[in-house]
């Protein structure tokens, strides 16, 4: 079974790596979208995988690494692709959250990135 936790975050980026006339190569911020997704069984007294709570816990000082912060500053984040960003959350959460399974992002309502490890 599979269980998520929505987060949300504001930054700015531009994608460094695209050519100048690319839209995203400017300077533009997004109210992007983070589900952590965690799999597991349901323990058959509490009735739960995990606390939703506990995701919270856990990933809230990755989140605030991330808001209203200019991503390309962070290391890691020179090219804060949807992508980029998916692998540098995984990168920092699965030590803490083993059963981690999924993180995705979304920029945009319409346009995301989900990272499976
Ligand atoms: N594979 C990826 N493609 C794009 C990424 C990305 O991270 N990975 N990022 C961008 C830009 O950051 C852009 O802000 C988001 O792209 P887009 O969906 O084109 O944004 P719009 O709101 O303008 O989309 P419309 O549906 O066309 O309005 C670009 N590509
Ligand atoms: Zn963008």
């Amino acid at each position: 079974m599979e269980i998520f936790k929505d987060f949300t975050f504001e930054a700015a980026h531009r994608l460094p790596n695209l050519p100048p006339e690319h839209k995203c190569s400017r300077l533009h911020g997004h109210s992007f979208h983070v589900r952590i997704c965690v799999q597991g069984a349901p323990d058959p007294i509490l009735g739960w995988v995990m606390d939703f709570s506990d995701i919270k816990a856990i990933f809230k000082p990755i989140l605030l690494q991330l808001d209203h912060y200019y991503l390309n500053d962070i290391p890691g984040l020179e090219n804060p692709t949807s992508e980029v960003i998916s692998m540098w959350i995984w990168n920092k959460l699965k030590p803490l959250l083993p059963a981690l399974c999924r993180v995705e992002v979304r920029e945009t309502c319409t346009a995301g990135c989900s990272y499976a490890g």
